[in-house]
């Protein structure tokens, strides 16, 4: 029923505050993307926006505006599926979701999830994080784009890494592929991230699919990098490390059959 194996790119991105010159170094990423053949393509937790969260929040009308028009001519264009990162969706009551969609080639936005778990945060006495203050939370339900070509991708963002019965749900719902944009800190990513987004990959017997944002966002926002692919298997087949790119692995929807017949621990749960 599945396609065999196909191409995908991560992306990792140093997002600014300057929405326009955002998309157009989005636009350049999905376009060498695709000329190196791949077939999915994703983009990092707030690609569009990234510095100020209270600045977001004046541009989030405009973001919403050009966000989902960009991402469904981009898809179009180049007749590629995007997992577009997130972007701030306003609710309507003076926040907005952080919100992760996934665009088909024909330029449709198939599925879409907002983020469940803000991050707040006192990492220490001069780096605290209230992502709450501006953002409402999703429903605490699993959100899967099912695909007989590109497999089914569960979807999620960045600190919803850390709350793995998220993605047990997903798995228990048909994921193959977790994918996790992330703008995730350098303080914390430096230890978290790696075994984080490796233990997910393992427990799940799942492919991790995680783009993400790197170095400095204004002057006090720094960002961890090292966007990534992780086999069903565990084992890391695409690291950007700390620079702004591209990096592409294969994702074989049946792979996942193959490793979940060797290690079975899914069906071996008793609680
Ligand atoms: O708001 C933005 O501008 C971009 N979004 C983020 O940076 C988000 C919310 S503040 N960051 C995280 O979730 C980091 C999680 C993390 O680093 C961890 O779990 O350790």
């Amino acid at each position: 029923m599945f396609s065999e194996s196909y191409k995908a790119a991560v992306i990792q991105m140093n997002s600014q505050t300057d929405l326009q010159s955002n998309l157009d170094s989005t636009y350049h990423y999905i376009e060498e993307s695709v000329e190196r053949g791949a077939k999915v393509v994703g983009l990092p937790e707030n690609f569009s926006f990234l510095g100020g969260l209270s600045m977001r929040m004046n541009k989030a009308d405009e973001i919403a505006r050009k966000v989902p028009k960009f991402l469904s001519r981009t898809a179009k264009e180049f007749e590629v599926y995007i997992m577009g990162g997130s972007y701030p969706v306003p609710t309507g009551s003076g926040k907005v979701y952080n919100h992760s969609p996934f665009y088909t080639p024909d330029g449709e936005e198939v599925q879409s999830y907002n983020k469940i778990h803000l991050f707040d945060v006192d990492l220490d006495k001069d780096e605290s994080y209230r992502e709450s203050d501006y953002v409402e939370p999703g429903d605490p339900k699993s959100v899967i784009y099912e695909s007989d070509y590109i497999g089914n991708w569960g979807l999620s963002v960045c600190y919803d890494l850390r709350f793995p019965e998220l993605y047990r749900e997903m798995v228990a719902d048909g994921s193959q592929i977790l994918s996790i944009p992330s703008a995730f800190t350098y303080t914390t990513g430096q230890d978290h991230w790696l075994p984080l987004l490796r233990a997910r990959a393992i427990e799940n017997t799942s492919y991790v699919f995680a783009p993400a944002q790197t170095g400095l966002h204004g002057k006090n926002r720094k960002t961890w990098g090292h966007a990534m692919i992780i086999d069903p298997w565990g084992r890391v087949v695409a690291d950007a490390g700390q620079e702004p790119g591209i990096v592409i692995a294969e994702i074989n929807p049946a792979k996942v059959q193959e490793v979940r017949s060797r290690i079975p621990s899914l069906k071996h749960r008793r609680m």
